[in-house]
């Protein structure tokens, strides 16, 4: 089987996952990979040819943004339904199957948003096996499933979907309407646990010390005795990936920390101190602050700063290279995550992260990111099995053009130093209160505005700076932190009190979604 590992997976039972673009859709390879089993995301064109000679022993179809009737919307090789191989239809996977296979699809009269009680209606069906009958699911569509094709039954229904899942044991075809792989589905776990184990019967035989080893054997492969850059932050999923590469191919791996000016107070020194010469990596510190401030003098526009960033990211990357002499490969952290937001085929782009949809089209290196299809919380178990420390593999996330996202707008010197007094002040109560492993990630951003305050008897007209504070697993959905009211009142005051130019502090009480975590 070709993909994440290019190498031989025929040891591993596999469930393959169909590609309609989703936004969840590799958070359904990521839980069956969390039983134990394979899992990976492939095309929704895959045909079956080639899915026969994957041998998968489960299919599942994602959700995805289409209406199964629209002209362009996505479909697949009809002979997929002849290959024996059992098949879960989520969301529009499930509308799919029952448009492909003679039943009806419409539009709801009420779309679902979020969380729905569905009552599952047979108590023989195998994908609710031992499972309360009432449960709490989370929807997410518009369209739903009128009527079942012909060797299905019905066996979930919902106020607003009557047909919230069925079943045709005799194929092994079934469907759900809602996102099991969402954790605000109560049950969802377990079904799809269902799904793997009871209706495709897999071996749960797979783990993340596997996918080290394959890694290791892919990265050797690919790069010979050649040498590869690794673009080090100090941040969680570079270090794993400088450990992993150091294993694989030992000296000749490069290191590089890019300081670009936009980095947090002490950060550049704290770097340094906590990772060069140690798990074998040796770092070149390239100091950048004046062409990357250059680049981005009077830049406004989010997406625009983001592929400055990504660009010179690059260039310093090349510079070095030139300066080594043989680097073809270019390695870096990067997660699904980043994929995903900055936009695939069949997923719109929410922001064009800057080691993906912020790299320049004409790059020479070739990449190597072993992280590609992993999540946050999967890049500290494989930190974990490598054997990094806790503080780092725990360390809060902070994204490649830090600061430069962080000051809203256009960057000046002093607007960063703003963020940076501030941030430092957030993380020190943070962490005397306690709470810096509790909360996921941590910051203050400064939108920009000015308003009036009162200072020592007199007017102040001055900036007003934002707390954010999220909890998250794995970045991809986030609720803001309950900080208690006595830490949040000490923040603002020290921040008031000590960094020039502000007078307001206000906290960001949203969610992701609708928000992001960032604020650009
Ligand atoms: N200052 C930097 N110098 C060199 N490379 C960087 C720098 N900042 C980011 N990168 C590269 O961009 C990738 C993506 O950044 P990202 O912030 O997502 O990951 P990280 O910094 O490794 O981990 P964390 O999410 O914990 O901050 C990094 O893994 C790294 O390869
Ligand atoms: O390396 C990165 N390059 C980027 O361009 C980037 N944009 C966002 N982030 C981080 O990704 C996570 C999700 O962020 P958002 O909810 O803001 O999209 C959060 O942890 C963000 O800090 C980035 N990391
Ligand atoms: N999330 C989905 O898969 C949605 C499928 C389809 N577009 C609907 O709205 O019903
Ligand atoms: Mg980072």
């Amino acid at each position: 089987m070709k993909g994440l590992a290019n190498l031989d997976l025929s040891n591993f039972d596999k469930i393959i996952v169909l590609d309609f673009g989703s936004q969840y859709n590799q958070l359904i390879t990521r839980r069956i990979r969390e039983f134990g089993v394979y899992s990976e995301l492939m095309s929704h064109k895959t045909t079956a040819e080639e899915i026969k000679k994957i041998n998968p022993k489960g299919i599942i179809f994602s959700g995805g943004p289409n209406s199964v009737y629209d002209d362009d919307a996505f479909r697949i090789d009809p002979e997929i339904y002849k290959l024996g191989i059992p098949i879960l239809g989520i969301c529009y996977g499930m509308q799919l199957m029952a448009y492909n296979l003679g039943g009806r699809v419409e539009p709801a009269d009420n779309r679902e948003y979020g969380h729905a009680d569905i009552e599952v209606t047979d108590d023989q069906a195998v994908m609710f096996k031992g499972l309360p009958a009432k449960q709490t699911v989370w929807m997410s569509h518009g369209d739903l499933v009128r009527e079942v094709p012909e060797g299905f039954t019905e066996v979930a229904t919902s106020k607003n979907c009557p047909i919230a899942s069925m079943a045709d044991n005799n194929r092994k075809f079934y469907g759900i309407q809602f996102h099991a792989e969402v954790r605000n589905t109560q049950y969802g776990n377990e079904i799809l646990k269902h799904f793997a184990f009871d209706v495709c019967e897999a071996a749960a035989n797979w783990s993340m010390k596997d996918f080290i080893d394959i890694q290791i054997e892919k990265i050797r492969a690919e790069v010979g005795d050649r040498k590869v850059l690794l673009g080090l932050s100090g941040g969680v999923d570079s270090s794993v990936v400088g450990v992993l590469l150091h294993k694989a191919i030992g000296n000749q791996l490069v290191s590089i920390f890019v300081d670009h000016g936009l980095l947090r107070k002490g950060e550049a020194d704290q770097v340094m101190d906590s990772l060069e010469g140690k798990f074998g990596l040796n770092i070149i510190k390239v100091d950048a602050q004046e062409r990357f401030l250059n680049k981005l003098a009077g830049v406004s526009d989010p997406e625009k700063k983001r592929k400055i960033i990504g660009n010179e990211f690059i260039q310093v990357f090349n510079d070095e290279a030139q300066k080594l002499d043989g680097i073809d490969f270019l390695a870096q952290g990067t997660l699904y995550t980043d994929v995903i937001e900055s936009g695939t085929d069949t997923a719109q782009t929410i922001k064009s992260h800057h080691n993906v949809g912020g790299l320049p089209e004409d790059m020479h290196f070739s990449l190597i990111e072993p992280l590609r299809s992993l999540f946050k919380d999967e890049a500290r178990e494989l930190g974990e099995k490598l054997g990094m420390p806790e503080d780092l593999v725990w360390r809060q996330p902070f994204p490649g053009p830090g600061l430069g996202i962080r000051v809203i707008g256009e960057i000046t010197e002093d607007k960063l130093n703003i963020v940076r007094d501030s941030d430092l002040i957030l993380r020190e109560e943070i962490k005397k209160a306690g709470l810096d492993r509790e909360i996921w990630q941590y910051f203050t951003v400064l939108p920009g505005i000015r308003s009036v305050g009162v200072m020592g008897d007199g007017r102040t007209y001055d900036y007003t700076v934002g707390i954010r504070a999220v909890s998250s697993i794995d970045g991809m959905t986030a609720d803001f932190s309950r900080i208690p009211w006595e830490v949040l009142q000490k923040i603002s005051v020290r921040i008031v009190n000590e960094v020039d130019h502000v007078n307001r502090i206000v906290y960001d009480i949203t969610s992701k979604p609708p928000a992001t975590i960032e604020w650009e």
